[in-house]
């Protein structure tokens, strides 16, 4: 999963750490300096101090701190002078080029790709850290830091929400089709399942043929009911009438499929704005597949504009090795990823944890 990322973001860490040790040896020099010139200094002090005819004027001896090499110079020679550097704009400069265009290739959203640098010349330029190779820390703090912001926007406990909501809880799932929505939404009978709380599935995708028979073999592998109409139904009806089975026999979730058209944001408006009248859904989730990239993050944001989402499930991210959906959406929708789907068995669904997704991305999870 998002392994060509990984390397990517692996190159930038690399190409720091270098620039790193430039950055060592260069303060090192500028420390060799600075004591060759309170050497030299002090040994005119002396020279001064043995002749008698040369009366010292008080405090004019040189200062080694003294601005004399440009702007800078003193601040780092007395940086240097206590084992300590300062990260330049410079010494981030080039590697942030070469992040800019590693994380643009793996598609992620050009305004994602300007916060995560913006974050990071943030957290580094004008930073204090001692000499070592301590820089790699500094800015793999700093990267650690900009991705997980830009990734967990608008997160929110979904098995608290679930927990703390009236039953019978309803969720709605949209997106376009083929993207492993339905899929998805066996998934989470499973997962919903594996905690403790029943479901029905509610199929109101009653625009394309074969859409029942496709559901009803989801439903009876997990040994769920169904709630059918016939193609071509009123997608709305669907839902209530699986609400209305779910008060019925107890059922804690109802999970209701939609057709995703995108053809116009009318239909999908309509369709939507219907269901939220006649069922008034707790919840509207959102589903895409990572392998899509750029594509994915824009419709979510049709779809997020057209109807509003509380969230997105990312299906294939097991397929996926740019990663550019998986850092994108949440910043661009303001919606947060609740879930990665990584497998087509039912077991694979995934809860979306942002700073587990970065420490992954970085090498930090052991
Ligand atoms: N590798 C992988 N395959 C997935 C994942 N989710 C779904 N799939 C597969 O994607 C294909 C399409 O999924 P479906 O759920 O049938 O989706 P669809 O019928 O094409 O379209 P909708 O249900 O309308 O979205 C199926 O072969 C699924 O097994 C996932 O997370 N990883």
């Amino acid at each position: 999963m998002f392994d060509s990322l990984k390397e990517k973001l692996g190159s930038f860490r690399e190409e720091v750490e270098e620039s790193a040790e430039e950055k060592v040896d260069a303060d090192a020099e500028t420390q060799a300096e600075t004591d060759a010139d309170v050497t030299a200094a002090t040994a005119d002090a002396t020279d001064q101090a043995a002749d008698p005819t040369t009366p010292e004027p008080a405090g004019t001896g040189p200062d080694p701190t003294e601005e004399s090499d440009g702007p800078g110079f003193a601040k780092r020679a007395k940086s240097a002078a206590t084992g300590q550097t300062i990260i330049e704009a410079e010494d981030v400069e080039a590697p942030l080029d070469e992040l800019e265009m590693a994380l643009l290739q793996s598609d992620v959203e050009l305004t994602v790709v300007d916060e995560i640098l913006a974050t990071i010349r943030e957290e580094t330029i004008g930073e204090t850290h001692l000499i070592t190779k301590s820089t790699t820390g500094v800015v793999q703090r700093a990267l650690r830091k900009a991705l997980v912001d830009v990734i967990s926007v608008g997160q929110f406990d979904f098995e608290e929400r679930v927990a703390a909501a009236d039953k019978p809880l309803v969720i709605i799932f949209t997106g376009v089709n083929g993207v492993g929505k339905t899929t998805s939404i066996a998934k989470m009978a499973k997962y919903l399942e594996e905690r403790g709380y029943s479901s029905v599935l509610a199929n109101g995708d009653t625009y394309r043929a074969g859409a029942n028979e496709q559901i009803e073999e989801h439903a009876e592998a997990l040994d769920k009911k169904l709630i059918t109409h016939q193609q071509g139904g009123d997608p709305a009806a669907v839902i209530y009438d699986g609400v209305e089975y779910a008060e019925a026999n107890d059922v804690d979730v109802v999970l209701g499929d939609t057709a995703g058209r995108l053809h116009t944001s009318d239909d999908l408006m309509e369709q939507l704005e219907k269901i939220e009248r006649v069922v008034d859904p707790d919840m509207t989730l959102f589903v895409d597949e990572a392998v899509a990239g750029q594509d994915a993050v824009q419709r979510a944001r049709q779809f997020n504009d057209a109807a509003e989402i509380d969230g997105a499930i990312l299906t294939k991210a097991d397929a996926d090795s740019q990663g550019g959906a998986a850092i994108s959406i949440a910043h661009v929708t303001g919606k947060p990823i609740l879930f990665l789907g990584v497998g087509q068995g039912y077991e694979h669904l995934e809860q979306f944890e942002p700073e587990r997704l970065v420490d992954r991305l970085l090498g930090l999870d052991g």
